[in-house]
């Protein structure tokens, strides 16, 4: 996804720790203005390459441009200080011994003391703390000691900001009303940021852009919105939602399946692999047969595990409608064939 102008551009960034290969030839561009966000299991590399960016980390291949210059590669490193970048990160510690005014002025120290001081007022008033202004940190709850967090990176008016798990900090009902409110003011001012997470939800809900990394690789990048209805990688598929895996045998252009026969996708190589999601599975009058292994309600969301001759693992199925069943209820199923997803088998490569 690219916009008129690129903010920040990586190409074959690469990093290795000894035997660990951090970072494996990592391309990437995002434009101005846009929420990148870097997401994948713990030890995927994502901090890395946060880091790589802000230029704690040096390189040991590929380049990284922030607003059209090389900031590390090719023989150039800039220091993190001169490549204005803010910062927020997971425990976004503030200084105690300072007010919520002081800590945000912070990093405006080579501003003269009136412009210091206007600029101080200007974004503690658009990121609505003017009211916590002579506040100490122990003051101030966790969602409000996040928003000062974030007055005080935006405040200096970075080119890029940088968030590592900045919202793990808080409880589940408060990171999400603090997370849409921060997003929302970082797009209002423009800043175009990099926010890492393990969290797939979150990652969906974040960026204009997602970035799945595995292994110190890039799986895929694109919206939040085709990552997740059209996935290019069973990696993907099966991060960012519960699958179920099919197993299936290639015959004649299509595949059979204990679930019926499926299209193959034009231009498939490979073994392929069969995902069905839970949602796209459904009760019928008619169709494949299924026995009842359980029900659970979960909230909004009914779920039933089901057996079905040829799988050796329960299906799981996933839906709002409440269906009238019981254990050992013999049932029939219909599967969309349009929303399965099939991919040539990445496995060997994890
Ligand atoms: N300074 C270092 N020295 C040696 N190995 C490192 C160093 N920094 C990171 N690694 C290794 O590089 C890999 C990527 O680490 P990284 O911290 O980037 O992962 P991550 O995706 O951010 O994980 P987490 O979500 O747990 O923070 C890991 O295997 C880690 O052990």
């Amino acid at each position: 996804m690219k916009s008129a102008k690129s903010m920040l551009v990586l190409s074959g960034v690469s990093r290795r720790f000894g035997d660990v290969e951090a970072l494996r030839d990592v391309s990437l561009e995002l434009g101005s203005g846009q929420t990148l966000c870097l997401v994948g299991h713990s030890g995927c590399g994502k901090s890395t390459l946060l880091r790589a960016i802000a230029g704690i980390e040096t390189l040991d291949g590929g380049s990284i441009s922030i607003d059209g210059t090389i900031v590390s590669g090719d023989g150039v490193f800039v220091e993190p200080e001169h490549r204005r970048i803010g910062f927020m990160f997971q425990d976004y510690a503030l200084f105690p011994h300072l007010t919520v005014r002081e800590n945000v002025a912070f990093g405006l120290s080579a501003l003269p003391r009136a412009e210091r001081a206007a600029r101080v007022a200007e974004t503690i008033e658009r990121i609505g703390v003017t009211a916590l202004a002579d506040r100490y940190p122990h003051m101030l709850s966790g969602g409000e000691q996040q928003r000062v967090a974030l007055a005080r990176a935006l405040a200096p008016q970075p080119r890029l900001l940088l968030m590592d798990e900045p919202f793990s900090n808080l409880d589940r009902g408060l990171r999400d009303k603090v997370r849409t409110e921060t997003l929302s003011i970082v797009r209002d001012h423009g800043t175009t940021a990099v926010v890492v997470t393990h969290d797939p939800e979150e990652a969906l809900a974040i960026g204009d852009m997602v970035a799945l990394m595995q292994g110190g690789r890039l799986v895929e990048a694109g919206t939040g919105e085709r990552i997740y209805d059209a996935p290019w990688t069973a990696y993907a598929a099966s991060f960012f939602s519960q699958v179920n895996e099919i197993p299936a045998r290639l015959s004649g252009g299509g595949l059979d399946t204990p679930l019926g026969r499926f299209p193959l996708p034009t231009g498939l190589e490979g073994l392929p692999r069969l995902l069905v999601r839970p949602q796209s599975i459904s009760l019928a009058e008619t169709g494949i047969a299924a026995q009842v292994q359980h029900r659970a309600i979960l909230g909004e969301i009914e779920e039933l595990s089901l057996s079905v001759e040829g799988l050796s693992q329960p299906l799981i199925m996933r839906g709002t409608a409440r269906h009238d069943v019981r254990v050992g209820d013999d049932v029939f199923i219909q599967i969309n064939p349009g929303r399965a997803l099939i991919f040539p088998d990445d496995r060997l490569d994890a």
